[in-house]
């Protein structure tokens, strides 16, 4: 069985086949990247996987479950999370603030045992502050816990972004572009923070990535798109060398 199955996947926009008949399997704790052109599907794809986006067509399985279908707030407890290009944190809280804040919307208590601050939202609290710190501790966030987000550099930014999505304690961690913003140095940094996900936590990684030197530094497998069609699928060497790809990248 596959841990993450996309199959025949599409969707029209109008006249516009964004994305048209995609199939791809993930396999459990790999990292999968989509990569392609501008205009690609790239993103629309990732819409689709988050279920922003309702399919014309096609089906998207998660460990054996149908999950086409599914509202997003059904994916996100099913263990799916996901980070933004443009990044989507609470400008004017602190770090600390937006992490607790995504495991809050993430596992929510009832309104009455809230109400009551019983035993068992004492505990859930306690859990609350422990996987953040957790995850403040493995992402090396410690020294900016207390700053508010809009005070922090875009590099810092983009990995509390991250944090945010590891705080659900995702199977699936879907990233659209890492690496958007980001100099040469905090790249390659964003590259070993990857790295450590998917070897460290054992989570499973599908990214949607431009920076080719990060694509093969940690990609398993590699999709590439053109205008919404599948070109060549394989390892980042073999996707990165194949004429049709070439060819779409060049613009020939
Ligand atoms: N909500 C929408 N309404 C209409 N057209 C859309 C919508 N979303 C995407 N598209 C179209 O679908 C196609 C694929 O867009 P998409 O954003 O998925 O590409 P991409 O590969 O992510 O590109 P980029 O690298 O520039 O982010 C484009 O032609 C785009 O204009």
């Amino acid at each position: 069985m596959s841990f993450f199955k996309v199959d025949q996947l599409s969707i029209n926009f109008g006249g516009i086949k964004a994305v048209d008949g995609v199939s791809f399997d993930v396999d459990k704790g790999s990292v999968f990247t989509i990569i392609g052109p501008n205009g690609a599907g790239k993103t629309t794809i990732f819409n689709l996987v988050s279920r922003i986006y309702e399919p014309s067509g096609g089906r998207l399985v998660f460990e054996g479950n149908d999950i086409t279908h599914v509202p997003p707030h059904r994916v996100a407890k099913l263990g799916i999370a996901r980070t933004f290009q443009n990044i989507e944190l609470f400008e004017h809280a602190s770090l600390l603030q937006n992490l607790l804040l995504a495991r809050h919307a993430h596992k929510q208590s009832s309104f009455f045992s809230e109400l009551l601050f019983l035993p068992s939202v004492r505990r859930m609290e306690v859990e609350h502050r422990e996987a953040v710190e957790k995850v403040i501790d493995f992402l090396d966030l410690q020294q900016y816990r207390e700053s508010l987000i809009v005070n922090l550099p875009y590099g810092v930014r983009k990995v509390t972004e991250l944090a945010r999505a590891l705080c659900t304690n995702p199977k699936l961690l879907l990233l659209d572009e890492p690496s958007s913003g980001l100099n040469v140095e905090e790249t390659e940094d964003m590259a070993f923070w990857i790295q450590d996900i998917k070897n460290l936590l054992g989570i499973t990684v599908l990214m949607v990535e431009h920076d080719m030197k990060l694509v093969s530094a940690v990609s398993d497998r590699v999709l590439a798109l053109n205008y919404g069609r599948p070109l060549a699928q394989g390892s980042p060497q073999e996707v990165q060398s194949h004429p049709e790809v070439v060819r779409a990248y060049l613009g020939g």
